[in-house]
């Protein structure tokens, strides 16, 4: 058994003894810590790893307690039906605030989550029906058939909830919503022109996390037995969200032990404040921003990170060829015949205000060729491929890919008709093996949902994914590299770790800009290998190049562009002597 293993046993016996040993001052301890963990662990999907800070958390477990306060006290149903209605409640508060806010990026998000979060609070404590300021006393007890939970044994029912919140989260990040969710942030165009719905899963995590801080609020009312609106307030959402960063946003474990760390650190300065200054009011308060400004200097990305490093690393890796070569592929794309018509760009005009990027360009492709498009820098090649894979809509003009019209179709959309592509400026995410990346690009192979990763039913699929990654992998000659993370990679493999991610994609058409940059000759050779075996079965390549030797012996055609148009299209001999091109990149006639 591994150590980390162990640990993690020693642990859960030490959370599972403690409820019976515990005074009762330190059951409520342990009950808070717990209570707070679960909202935590939702923050830590949702902020650490999602990148969506939210500084409305509390408002959630304030819509759980008082969904479930009310349904127990006025409507009279037992707290156990009120469950299901409470956790339904959070979800659909977070379906109706985020899908108005989470359009909003950049600073504008965490605002506006302050605003509704100071709204919902204002509202409740203004409704007389949910009792106004004074709340919703005489809240029942948890009863399920007579036996009502209450000492150690609410706190076991508390770790139940706590171990199940991050069952929830740990079964998503391994499925393939949760390497999307890891690459939300600053990746999210890459993410689409692999055929995620970005907007959608922000949503879903949004809700999930919501949900988790209802569940929270739930098991608050029949703590408590009391609510009212003071505990949801915005204090308590920085507070949740102080905890997050203090245990490592990024480690769901984080959440226990940010929880923990911060339980017991308000808790022994309230003690201890007095006796050391000499006065009450708000000295721990100080005090405890103090030590958590000390905490984060030394520990910038959080207690968990520091935690790690005295275990030893991960054990051994969950994916290997001979592992993958024996798990059945998914079934590739029925690929055009080589020769036919693939894509046809007709006219096309990208304007950016004033300037004119890419004007009145016209070109095809056809299934199995290798098309070089060259040209000097900022000649709007790049501009090109956006248009070609729905990131900016073409001004005018039109652009067909096997038949369907896409100059204005969504980047997620063209992913899906079959179009992969690697980005100039490399895409990945370096925290994630190269094996994670890769699999990445074959997200619209398995149709595996957000819930069924969530119950952990989609494991055959997710086994499948990661062993399509891994042949890919060895497809490019990366495979001795799966376990390592993308960012440890020199630039020059980071550039064929995309190639194998788009490949993974199975597409039928591989836009790849600048593929060669930074590889070594040999590389280069054994890149370009690749590309023909590629075009021989079948799938076209577009591929912008500013190595002239490589494209001129790979490529059958080349399109060149100069200033946004098009001065010259022909076979590599006929392009090099063309005195067009001759003047666009020397500049004078030669
Ligand atoms: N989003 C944008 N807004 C305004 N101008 C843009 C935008 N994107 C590109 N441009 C401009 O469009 C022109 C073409 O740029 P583009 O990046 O497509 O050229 P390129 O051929 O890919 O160049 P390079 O080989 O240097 O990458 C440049 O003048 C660039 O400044």
């Amino acid at each position: 058994m591994s150590t980390r293993r162990i640990a993690l046993l020693v642990f859960t016996a030490i959370v599972l003894v403690l409820p019976a040993v515990l005074s009762a001052y330190g059951l409520t301890l342990m009950n808070f810590i717990g209570l707070a963990a679960i909202v935590v662990v939702g923050l830590v999907l949702l902020t650490g790893i999602g990148g969506l800070t939210s500084f409305g958390q509390a408002s959630f477990v304030g819509v759980g307690a008082y969904t479930t306060a009310w349904l127990t006290t006025a409507a009279g149903l037992s707290p156990v039906l009120a469950l299901p209605v409470a956790l339904f409640a959070g979800a659909f508060f977070a379906l109706v605030i985020g899908a108005v806010t989470l359009r909003l990026s950049g600073h504008y998000l965490p605002l506006s989550t302050i605003a509704w979060s100071l709204s919902l609070y204002f509202l409740v404590g203004n409704v007389a029906a949910l009792g106004g300021h004074d709340g919703i006393p005489a809240v029942p007890p948890i009863s399920l058939f007579g036996w009502e939970p209450s000492g150690p044994a609410y706190t076991w029912l508390i770790v139940a909830a706590v171990a199940l919140s991050l069952l929830t989260v740990a079964n998503v990040l391994a499925s393939r919503d949760g390497r999307a969710v890891r690459c939300l942030r600053g990746r999210r165009v890459m993410l689409e022109a692999f055929g995620v719905d970005t907007a959608r899963l922000r949503l879903v995590i949004f809700v999930h996390a919501a949900v988790l801080a209802a569940l929270t609020g739930w098991l608050y009312a029949h703590l408590i037995q009391f609510v009212n609106a003071t505990p949801f307030g915005l204090n308590a959402s920085i507070e949740y969200l102080f905890m997050t960063v203090i245990g490592g946003s990024a480690h769901l474990f984080g959440a226990v032990i940010g929880a923990g760390l911060m339980t017991l650190l308000r808790d022994g300065l309230q003690r201890l404040a007095p006796e050391l200054v000499g006065s009450g009011g708000a000295t721990e308060i100080v005090m405890l921003g103090l030590v958590m400004v000390v905490l984060l200097q030394t520990a910038p990305r959080g207690v968990m990170p520091w935690l790690l490093r005295l275990l030893p690393p991960r054990g051994r890796p969950w994916m290997d060829l001979d592992r993958a070569r024996a798990i059945a592929p998914f079934s590739s794309r029925p690929k055009p015949e080589r020769g036919t018509e693939l894509l046809t760009v007709a006219g096309v005009t990208k304007r950016f205000g004033g300037l004119i990027a890419v004007n009145d360009v016209s070109f095809d492709l056809k299934a199995g060729e290798i098309l070089g498009l060259i040209g000097p820098n900022g000649a709007g090649k790049s501009t090109l491929f956006n248009l070609l894979t729905g990131i900016s809509p073409a001004t005018a003009g039109t652009i067909s890919f096997a038949g369907e019209r896409i100059e204005r179709m969504a980047s997620r959309k063209i992913a899906r008709l079959g179009v992969a592509r690697s980005f100039q400026h490399v895409l990945l995410r370096s925290d994630m093996s190269a094996l994670e990346n890769v699999a990445v690009g074959a997200h619209l192979r398995s149709t595996r949902g957000y819930l069924s990763a969530l119950l952990r039913l989609d494991r055959r699929e997710e086994e499948r994914l990661l062993a399509e990654a891994m042949r890919q992998l060895d497809r490019v000659g990366l495979a001795h590299l799966a376990h390592e993370p993308a960012g440890s990679l020199a630039l020059g493999q980071q550039r064929i770790l995309e190639i194998a991610r788009a490949l993974a994609a199975d597409p039928a058409l591989l836009l790849l800009d600048e593929p060669a940059a930074g590889l070594r000759y040999r590389e280069k050779q054994e890149l370009a290998a690749l590309l023909s075996k590629l075009g021989e079965e079948g799938v076209a390549v577009l591929v912008v190049e500013h190595d002239m030797n490589f494209v001129m012996n790979l490529v059958d055609r080349l399109v060149v562009i100069s200033f946004g148009q098009k001065i010259s299209e022909g076979a590599p001999t006929h392009v090099q002597n063309d005195v067009a091109v001759q003047e666009a990149y020397l500049g004078v006639a030669a």
